[in-house]
C-alpha cells in the first residue's frame, strides 16, 4: 500500500488548479444511464472514485471513454442500452456514490438489483431516505442479503416527496430518478449544496425539466426520454478549501484558479476571522499567511451554505497550531472525529466528547507514521504533517487517492516537501 511522506517547514507560494468536483462528477456519470446517447463530462478529475465508478457503468452496459481535449480533461459515456441491472456488493462498496445508480436504472428498465453503499466511515451512513423516495416515485423495493431489489415495471410516477431531514445523496437520487419519471415531481427540503445545480444544469442540458436546485424546493416535471449532451464538471470546493486551509497551515501565498470563491464562504470568514489574508480573483482567491500565529477561531459543521463537514478535519489540523483553544462542532456525521487521535500522534492536544472537539492549540507538532482513516482525515494528515518538524508518513492513501487529484504533485509545485512511497518501498515523486 502507498504511503505519503512530508517533511515539515516549507511555506507554499505559486498557484494551484483546482479540479473537477469530485462530488458532482459522480453523480453526473451516473446520469449517463437515463439515456441511449452520449453524455460528454468536461473538467473531469481523474480519482479512484471516478474510475470505480466507470467500472460499475461498464459493466451496466455503459462504454466509459476518458480523453484529453481541447476541454480539458473529459470522459465520454455512452450507454446505448442497459445489459445488466445487477450492480454488485465489490463494486458499490467502494464508494457510497455508486448507489446512485438504483434510480436511474430502474427509471430506464424498470428493474435493478444494487448493493447496499459504502463510502467513508464516519458514520451509520443508512439510505433510508433515497429508498423511500424511490417508493414514492412508485418503485416496489425489497431488501435482501445486503441488496436492494427494485422494480416498477410500469414506469416511476411523479410525487410530492418532503424529505424528514436534509440528505445530499437523497436529493440527487430522487432528481436522477424523477426527470424521466411519468408526471411532476416535487421534492420539499431538498439538499442546497451547489453540486444540486450542478446536477440539475446537465440533466436540462439533456432534456429534461428540473428548477429549483440549490434551494429546498425542487420540481421536476418528468419527460418521455433524455438525450446526449456536454456539460462541464462544477469545480472542486472542497479542494479548493483543502488548500487554502494547506496553505494558511504552511504560511506563504498561494493562488487557487479554475475555482469558485463563492462556494466556500462559510470557510473563507473564518481564515479571515484566524488572521489569514483571503483575497478572492476573477477565477479563485488567493491566501496569505505572513510568520504571525493564527488566533483560534470555533466551527460548526452544516448543510450548505453553513460549513462543510467534508472540511472540519482539515480545519481541525489548522487549529491545532493556532494560539488558542478552538471548538469544532460535527452535526453532520456521528463518527467524524477519526483524524484526531492521529493527529494527537503528531503532538495535538484534542479531546472529543460527543459531537465536540475542543482543539488547543500547541507551539508546534512533531512529525511521526499516522493513518489515514477516511478521505477528509487523509488529507488533514498531510496539511498537518506540512508544518510538523521533522518526517510526517501516513499510510492507507487509498482514501486520499479517492478525491484527491494529484495531490503530491499540487503541493510540490508550491514548494512542500512531499512524496508518495509506493508499496514496495520505491519513491514515485
Ligand atoms: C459522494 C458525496 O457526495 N458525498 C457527500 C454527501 O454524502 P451523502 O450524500 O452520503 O450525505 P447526506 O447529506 O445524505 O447525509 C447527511 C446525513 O443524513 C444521514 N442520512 C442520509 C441518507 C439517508 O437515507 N438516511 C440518513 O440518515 C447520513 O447518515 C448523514 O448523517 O454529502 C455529505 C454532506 O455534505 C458529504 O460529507 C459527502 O462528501
Ligand atoms: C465522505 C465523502 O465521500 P463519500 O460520501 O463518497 O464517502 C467525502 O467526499 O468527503
Amino acid at each position: 500500500m502507498d504511503r505519503i511522506a512530508i517533511i515539515g517547514g516549507a511555506q507554499l507560494h505559486g498557484e494551484i488548479p483546482v479540479s473537477g468536483a469530485k462530488n458532482s462528477a459522480i453523480k453526473l456519470m451516473a446520469a449517463s444511464l437515463l439515456t441511449d446517447e452520449p453524455l460528454r463530462l468536461t473538467n473531469m478529475p481523474r480519482l479512484a472514485d471516478t474510475r470505480f465508478l466507470g467500472k460499475l457503468l461498464s459493466r451496466l452496459g455503459a462504454s466509459v471513454t476518458e480523453s484529453d481535449g481541447p476541454d480539458g480533461q473529459q470522459t465520454l459515456l455512452h450507454a446505448p442500452e442497459i445489459t445488466s441491472g445487477f450492480a454488485p456488493y465489490d463494486l458499490v462498496r467502494q464508494m457510497r456514490a455508486s448507489f446512485n445508480v438504483l434510480g436511474p436504472l430502474i427509471a430506464r428498465t424498470g428493474q435493478a438489483k444494487v448493493s447496499l453503499p459504502g463510502g467513508c466511515t464516519i458514520g451509520a451512513r443508512p439510505v433510508d431516505l433515497h429508498l423511500q423516495a424511490l417508493e414514492a416515485l412508485g418503485a416496489k423495493i425489497d431488501l435482501h442479503e445486503g441488496y436492494v431489489y427494485a422494480q416498477a415495471p410500469r414506469g416511476l410516477k411523479g410525487a410530492e416527496i418532503t424529505f424528514p431531514f436534509v440528505s445530499v445523496g437523497a436529493t440527487e437520487h430522487a432528481m436522477l430518478a424523477a426527470v424521466i419519471a411519468d408526471g411532476v415531481t416535487v421534492l420539499h427540503n431538498a439538499a442546497c449544496e451547489p453540486e444540486l445545480l450542478d446536477l440539475q444544469e446537465c440533466l436540462n442540458a439533456m432534456g429534461a425539466k428540473v428548477e429549483g436546485a440549490g434551494t429546498p424546493t425542487v420540481t421536476i416535471t418528468g419527460v418521455a426520454r433524455l438525450h446526449g449532451a456536454t456539460h462541464a464538471v462544477i469545480p472542486d470546493r472542497i479542494e479548493m478549501g483543502t488548500f487554502a486551509v494547506a496553505a494558511a497551515m504552511a504560511g506563504g501565498e498561494v493562488r487557487l484558479t479554475r475555482a469558485r470563491p463563492g462556494l466556500i464562504d462559510s470557510l473563507l470568514v473564518k481564515l479571515e476571522e484566524a488572521g489569514c489574508g483571503v483575497e478572492p480573483t476573477a477565477d479563485g482567491v488567493i491566501i496569505r499567511r505572513s510568520a504571525e500565529r493564527l488566533k483560534a477561531v470555533d466551527i460548526e459543521t452544516a448543510a450548505y451554505p453553513g460549513f462543510a463537514t467534508d472540511l472540519q478535519a482539515q480545519f481541525m489540523a489548522l487549529m491545532t497550531v493556532a494560539d488558542g483553544e478552538s471548538r469544532i462542532r460535527e452535526t453532520i456525521f456521528e463518527n467524524r472525529f477519526m483524524h484526531a487521535p492521529e493527529l494527537m500522534r503528531l503532538g495535538a492536544d484534542i479531546s472529543v466528547s460527543g459531537g465536540e472537539a475542543r482543539v488547543r492549540g500547541v507551539a508546534r507538532l512533531e512529525g511521526a507514521e499516522v493513518m489515514a482513516t477516511d478521505l477528509r482525515a487523509s488529507v488533514s494528515l498531510v496539511i498537518a504533517g506540512l508544518v510538523a518538524r521533522g518526517e510526517t508518513t501516513v499510510s492507507r492513501i487509498y482514501h486520499l487517492d479517492r478525491g484527491f487529484e494529484r495531490l503530491e504533485a499540487k503541493l510540490t509545485a508550491c514548494g512542500a516537501q512531499v512524496r508518495r512511497i509506493k508499496g514496495d518501498g520505491e519513491a514515485e515523486l
